[in-house]
């Protein structure tokens, strides 16, 4: 079904539905589940984000790459069996606007609180992603809190980025920050980051921009209304215990989050919003 002139809805052999793009400034899929986004590639250029070749597009299962929208926990819940990173990367997210111009195509989603299970979420609020994608990409992730009492959450923009070579890929722009490796530290980065092991960190008062170097280009990645972001890549061993993700994976991704965590956790008063902020685009 078409949207707009470059914007259809289309489902995959498994059933699950997208919003697939294909326009003079970009191609690019949006699935509902989720509310994520797994391609994204700008005219001309080679593509900004990556989706694991093992991926099954199965029902209430998170997709690996693109970007999973961590919320409203991020990591591991210290309640047991609740879903890593929240659930809203496996909740089905409805269609709410698109609109395209010339110089940009916007398509926002909502996730139905109606269906969101109360004990995981029991805060009155409404959650908003929106996409503005042009030859860059900006995800915007808008909370917004309809409660009469403050909550608190965590969250994450969690894009996987392609490289064609990990041990030949830096991120650049960390340096100054402090981190958090395996539960120890925080340490302050010293330099650019390179990958020659398993990579997990979580980082504070970080810059809003790094730039990931890769041998197809230099991807600048942008945030705005956060001051921690993720940096990980499984490496050898985790690799094999990841769900949808072939062992030699690790190999051409990497993992670069726009998040509020630790710290940088947000607390909403009744009536205030806040929107998470991540853009992309070859430099
Ligand atoms: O396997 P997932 O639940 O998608 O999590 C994938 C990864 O997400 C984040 O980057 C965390 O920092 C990692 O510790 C975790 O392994």
């Amino acid at each position: 079904m078409k949207l707009s002139p470059s914007v259809s809805i289309e489902h995959t052999e498994t059933g699950l539905e997208f919003i697939n793009i294909e326009s003079d400034l970009c191609d690019a899929k949006i699935f509902l589940q989720g509310g994520q986004i797994t391609q994204f590639t700008p005219k001309g250029k080679q593509p900004l984000i990556w989706v694991s070749g093992n991926e099954t597009f199965s029902e209430g299962m998170s997709i690996r790459g693109g970007i999973p929208i961590c919320w409203p926990w991020f990591g591991t819940h210290a309640n047991a069996g609740w879903p890593a990173h929240g659930f809203a990367r496996t909740s089905l997210w409805q269609a709410d606007e698109v609109n395209e111009t010339e110089e940009c195509i916007t398509v926002s989603l909502k996730l139905p609180m109606k269906l969101v299970n109360t004990e995981y979420w029991p805060h009155q609020s409404a959650l908003k992603v929106e996409f503005v994608l042009s030859d860059s990409l900006e995800v915007r992730l808008t909370t917004t809190n309809l409660d009469d009492t403050a909550f608190s959450y965590t969250q994450a923009l969690h894009t996987y980025f392609p490289t064609s070579d990990i041990t030949n890929t830096h991120v650049d722009g960390l340096q100054g920050a402090q981190y958090i490796e395996f539960a120890e530290g925080p340490f302050t980065q010293q330099a650019v980051v390179g990958f020659e092991r398993e990579t997990d960190m979580v980082y504070t008062q970080a810059a809003p921009i790094q730039y990931i170097n890769t041998p197809e280009g230099v991807i600048k990645v942008g945030r705005a209304n956060s001051s921690s972001c993720v940096l990980w890549n499984p490496w050898i061993e985790k690799s094999k215990r990841l769900s949808n993700f072939a062992d030699d994976e690790y190999k051409t991704m990497l993992c670069l989050e726009a998040a509020n965590v630790l710290d940088d956790a947000v607390t909403l008063a009744p009536q205030q919003s806040h929107t998470l902020v991540t853009s992309i685009e070859w430099a």
